[in-house]
């Protein structure tokens, strides 16, 4: 079943291949009836309880998890993908008719985000096939650091022999540290001078690698003669903009550094800031009509990446039907099985089924945006600006200003007419400062929006408000890939600062509700995002859940019906056809039982943990207590290469690489605190039993109640890796500060229950 997207006297570009998901439905439906079923049952019979209270908690807590089945139903129901063809493309449109596209890299930090693996980043963009006189690369750094500026330099000398290597050979990974890791070992020819320019190749890369090394271990000296002279005396968070064009359109796309303006008393709004300027920037020197965002933490997996994201481009018969094309995240190298669960590889079907909505959601990186899109303009209404007014919606840059009304106009750009980026460093520069901002839209309804740290779903969320759909594409050969955060510590502080931006969202004036009643976001689009923004809520109920059966078991009460109960089929029901169907989904995915396991587990560990840290930072912000903030998540470079070049980091060959490590930090203690509650409970409960008379043993166990036993063994398992914290030692163990206050909470958590009840 396929529709096409053009008539039929040509091929079409693109198509929407729907996928059948009746199964799925149908078991989705029959949770819910359960689901339902068990809410019915609970409040039929909540006066013969004698103790209400974990029956109500329980009543309230199931509510939440139904309510959260709806959404994933209605999210789930049609599923479809789009596939592209970028051969018709080059048969149908000529080079020249290809629009100009304008690549952003952001970086933050040269630590953080090692050098190599941003510079990788630019040479894998730099080599698309794609007329390379069509792009600009312009890289922000947030750091102002001079090594970043010298790596790009460097890598742009490289690039001038990387790219027309990848081009001749039509070298498949682009990516110098990929392509010349051991893992990809194809080659794409075997003549004589192929393997000379090879070998070439990877000595230049050598070098620069060894360059940037080199460079990042001895403190950057300042000679206000050179090309550095910039980054004298300055401090990342208080210097003037800078802003170098590094090389002009020589066979390799345009490539510009950009330092945005810092300063202490000016909020800089982190990464949304940071595309703000480069969105600023590239209009004064380039003007692109589409822009492709790309973290410095990806690279292009796939060469025909602009191709793809072309045949949607024209092969949408309207530009609403595509006011972005988002390409998935993902993985590589990832660790085996997933131990982390931060590949996002469950979000598969969800993903698809927003696809069939209003279109997949805008996730940050990866994703091609309409620059008229990005201006705010409206996919319902012509709304035309007055030349007079876009001074107070995009600021005084007389340049931006122009470049904004042929955008506006629908004119491309005459490449002959334009002056070279080059002549519009000091027009652009002026776009780059603190103050620029200040009383324009720029943050509020033009550009990447401010207010929250995941600025991604923030402004995605208002391009659809704006009524415009979106395409995800997915070519076969991954376009993208990117790193995991490699250990427990940062996927907490990237979860912790997704359920934090989430929720900023939710309660900011873009919420879902909102925008579908005054904007044109489509009601099921609005469930979808309710689905994505409420995560950092769901820590309340998935904890008191956890606490429950420890607290049923101290108190002698019950939260579920006694085994010999024929209602207890239907929570035994919910749990046996709820897993089968996520191990289905899974096994559907190519995923091993012991992925499934991780990702379930990892499921509860990360609500409980991280998103209770993302929920509390945002009451904080809402009672005025704190600020958010962007923590950049740690990036590692790994190089599988056997040879020298480049040293594998240390814990390659680690086989504790898929073990938590955990640091003081109080983020530990929710974990610990549950593991602990239920390993109580459970201690308590054996006693129990090993003081009954053997003779009423099995009438005992059944008053005791098993279904709660169950469920404390079920939370322990997930918190397992906790467990085996408390024994280990060094960065393997939870510290022993931890240990003691999660134990003083746990003890007066016992304490109430028993005393109180
Ligand atoms: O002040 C800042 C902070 C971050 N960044 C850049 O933002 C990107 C994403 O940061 P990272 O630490 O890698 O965050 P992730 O959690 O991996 O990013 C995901 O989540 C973010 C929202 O929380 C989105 O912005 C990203 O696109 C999405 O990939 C990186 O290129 C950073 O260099 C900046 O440019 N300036
Ligand atoms: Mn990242």
């Amino acid at each position: 079943m396929a529709i096409t997207s053009q008539d039929s006297t040509s091929l079409p570009l693109h198509e929407t291949i729907v996928h059948n998901n009746k199964m799925a439905r149908a078991i989705e439906l029959v949770i819910l009836s359960f689901l339902a079923s068990m809410l019915v049952y609970r409040v039929i019979n909540f006066h013969d309880q004698n103790q209400r209270f974990p029956w109500l908690l329980a009543l309230l807590c199931e509510s939440c998890f139904t309510f959260i089945w709806i959404l994933c139903i209605c999210i789930k129901w049609n599923q479809i993908s789009t596939k592209t063809y970028p051969d018709r493309l080059l048969n149908r449109v000529n080079e020249f008719e290809m629009p100009n596209v304008d690549i952003f890299v952001t970086t933050a930090d040269p630590i953080l985000e090692p050098s190599i693996i941003t510079m990788n980043t630019v040479l894998s963009l730099l080599a698309t096939d794609y007329p390379a006189d069509k792009l600009a690369l312009y890289l922000s750094d947030d750091a102002c650091s001079p090594l970043t500026f010298f790596s790009l330099v460097e890598t742009t000398k490289f690039a001038k022999l990387w790219v027309p290597f990848c081009k001749r050979y039509n070298i498949q990974v682009r990516a110098p540290f990929r392509y010349f890791s051991s893992s990809s070992t194809v080659l794409e020819d075997d003549s004589l001078e192929f393997w000379r320019e090879w070998k070439r190749m990877k000595n230049e890369y050598g070098n620069l690698y060894k360059k940037i090394e080199i460079a990042a271990l001895r403190p950057f000296t300042c000679d206000p003669n050179s090309d550095f002279a910039d980054f004298c005396d300055v401090h990342r968070s208080n210097h003037p903009a800078i802003i170098k064009v590094i090389s002009e359109n020589t066979h390799i796309p345009h490539v510009i550094y950009i330092s945005r303006e810092k300063n202490p008393k000016h909020h800089h709004h982190y990464k949304a800031g940071a595309m703000n300027t480069l969105a600023r920037v590239s209009a004064v020197m380039t003007n692109a009509p589409l822009m492709l965002n790309v973290d410095c933490d990806m690279h292009v997996n796939n060469p025909q990446v602009f191709l793809h994201a072309m045949c949607i481009v024209f092969g949408c018969k309207h530009d609403q039907d595509c006011g972005f094309v988002q390409f998935p995240q993902a993985f590589y190298d990832g660790l085996k099985d997933d131990p982390f669960g931060n590949q996002l590889a469950n979000l598969y079907y969800l993903m698809n089924g927003i696809a069939a909505i209003q279109g997949i959601v805008y996730a940050g990186s990866n994703c091609f945006h309409r620059r008229k899109v990005i201006y705010g303009l409206s996919a319902v209404k012509t709304e035309s600006i007055r030349n007079e007014d876009l001074d107070k919606v995009f600021g005084k840059s007389f340049e931006l200003k122009e470049s904004v009304a042929r955008i506006f106009s629908g004119l491309s750009e005459k490449i002959e007419n334009r002056k070279s980026p080059s002549c519009l460093v000091e027009a652009a520069i002026q776009t780059a400062v603190c103050n620029y901002e200040y009383g324009t839209d720029w943050g509020k309804k033009v550009g990447w929006l401010y207010g929250s740290a995941a600025e991604d779903m923030l402004t995605g969320i208002n391009i659809h408000g704006r009524g415009w759909k979106s395409v995800m594409c997915s070519p076969d050969q991954p376009a993208f890939l990117g790193c995991a955060p490699p250990t427990y510590p940062s996927t907490l502080t990237q979860q912790k600062r997704w359920a934090s931006g989430l929720l900023e969202v939710l309660f900011s004036d873009s919420n879902p509700l909102l925008l579908s009643i005054k904007g044109s976001l489509w009601f099921r689009q609005a469930l979808a995002y309710y689905w994505i923004l409420l995560w950092g809520v769901r820590c309340i109920p998935e904890l008191l859940y956890a606490f429950l059966p420890a607290y049923c078991i101290i108190t002698r009460s019950h939260f579920l019906p006694k085994i010999n109960e024929r209602a207890f089929l239907i929570p035994a029901g919910i749990f046996i056809i709820y897993n089968s169907y996520v191990f289905w989904e899974c096994k559907r995915l190519g995923m091993s039982l012991r992925m499934w396991w991780n990702l379930q587990r990892m499921g509860r560990v990360t609500v409980m943990t991280s998103w209770l840290f993302g929920f509390l930072s945002v009451m904080l912000k809402l009672t005025g207590l704190s600020e958010s903030i962007f923590e950049v998540t740690q990036k590692i470079y790994k190089s599988n290469d056997g040879d020298g070049d480049g040293d594998g980091d240390s814990n390659t060959n680690d086989k504790n690489i898929n073990r938590f490590t955990y640091d003081k930090s109080p983020t530990i203690i929710p974990g610990a605190v549950v593991l602990l509650v239920n390993t109580s409970a459970l201690i308590i409960a054996v006693f129990r039993v090993l003081k009954f008379e053997y003779s009423e043993i099995w009438l005992e166990m059944l008053g005791l109640g098993l279904g709660e036993m169950f469920c404390s063994v079920c939370v322990l398992l997930c918190f397992w890796e906790f467990f085996k914290g408390l024994f280990w030692k060094g960065k393997y163990g939870i510290p022993s500060s931890t240990i003691w206050k999660s134990g003083v909470i746990v003890l007066f958590f016992v304490h109430m229950c028993i005393r109180y009840v």
